[in-house]
């Protein structure tokens, strides 16, 4: 388990990160989303134990990242700018991985070479934005790290290319118990693949949630009575509530059997539960914490 507790970063007298705590548990998928500057990018580097923190503690499973390099070895981050060593080929950076790396897996190296069909003998600064990208994952995933750590992982990447490292992930989640960090912009580009969020906004956390959780506890009724009972929702958290014409609008919080059973008391002329959409969740969910998510994402 990753832990993160009273953490800040400063950076002269400016205050970009200040986290009270995080807990991500083995073989999670975490998206990290948040607009720009909000503190992705700084977070990410102090997990990855690449800068150190201001103040408070990261650990996994108990242990300390910063200058720790038995730990690191089960770590890989991979930046939002690929960066290599330009003049070397993916060869001579698997050679690198390899050192760094003690569960570098040849079998999987090789597996990834008709993946990504990239050749291992050109020089990385050859290659394209999107390739460099995938030779990133390609040495990361052949390290076969504990912790994947990605920094706006899917820039560049073509659709295609997005779906079969999106795939290989899941199956490392799914097979070795990996956890993964992703950040992101863009709820839309996640939400497939991650089971947990947390939205970061000037440096301070606003929703830390398993997305599971998000889905069953809110829904969205569409409900049109003769006359408007007062007591509707009373008992539950009204996220939002809209009027168009004579049909109300709610977005609830609350088991959906004890909402459906509040409805049935009101006598409504007209009822509709639908399911939202994970990015309607979280715009309602900001706006309860008193947010517009227009300024926390894109
Ligand atoms: N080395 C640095 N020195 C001074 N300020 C920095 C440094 N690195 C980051 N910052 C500041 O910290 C804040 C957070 O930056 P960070 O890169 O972590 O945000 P981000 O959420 O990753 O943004 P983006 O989505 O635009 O990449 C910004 O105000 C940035 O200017």
């Amino acid at each position: 388990m990753l832990e993160v507790k009273q953490l800040s970063k400063k950076f002269g007298k400016d205050v970009v990160v200040d986290i009270e705590h995080i807990k991500i548990s083995r073989g999670t998928i975490y998206g990290l989303l948040g607009s720009n500057g909000a503190g992705k990018t700084t977070l990410l580097k102090m997990l990855s134990g690449i800068i150190k923190p201001t103040s408070g503690a990261i650990t996994f499973e108990e242990s300390p990242i910063y200058e720790n390099r038995e730990l690191k070895a089960r770590v890989v981050f991979i930046p939002d700018q690929p960066f290599f060593f330009q003049h070397y080929s993916i060869k001579q950076l698997a050679d690198f991985y390899r050192e760094q790396y003690p569960s570098f897996d040849e079998a999987r190296f090789l597996e990834f070479e008709r993946i990504f069909k990239l050749d291992t003998k050109k020089k990385v600064h050859t290659f394209s934005k999107g390739m460099q990208r995938q030779v990133s994952f390609w040495l990361a995933l052949s390290a076969q790290p504990d912790y994947l750590i990605l920094d706006e992982p899917f820039d560049g990447l073509d659709a295609v290319v997005r779906k079969k490292i999106k795939n290989l992930i899941i199956r490392d989640v799914a097979e070795r118990d990996m956890t993964v960090i992703i950040s992101s912009h863009n709820l839309r580009e996640v939400e497939d693949l991650c089971n947990y969020i947390g939205i970061i906004h000037k440096g301070k956390y606003v929703i830390d949630r398993d997305i599971d959780d998000l889905k069953t506890d809110v829904h969205k009724v569409q409900i049109a009575f003769k006359e408007i009972p007062d007591r509707l929702f009373k008992d539950f958290h009204v996220l939002h509530h809209e009027t168009r014409g004579s049909v109300h609008m709610y977005i609830v919080k609350g088991e959906l059997e004890d909402i459906k059973q509040s409805i049935t008391l009101s006598n409504p002329i007209l009822c509709d539960i639908l399911p939202l959409t994970l990015e309607e969740i979280f715009v309602y969910e900001m706006e309860g914490i008193g947010y517009a998510m227009d300024h926390v994402l894109v």
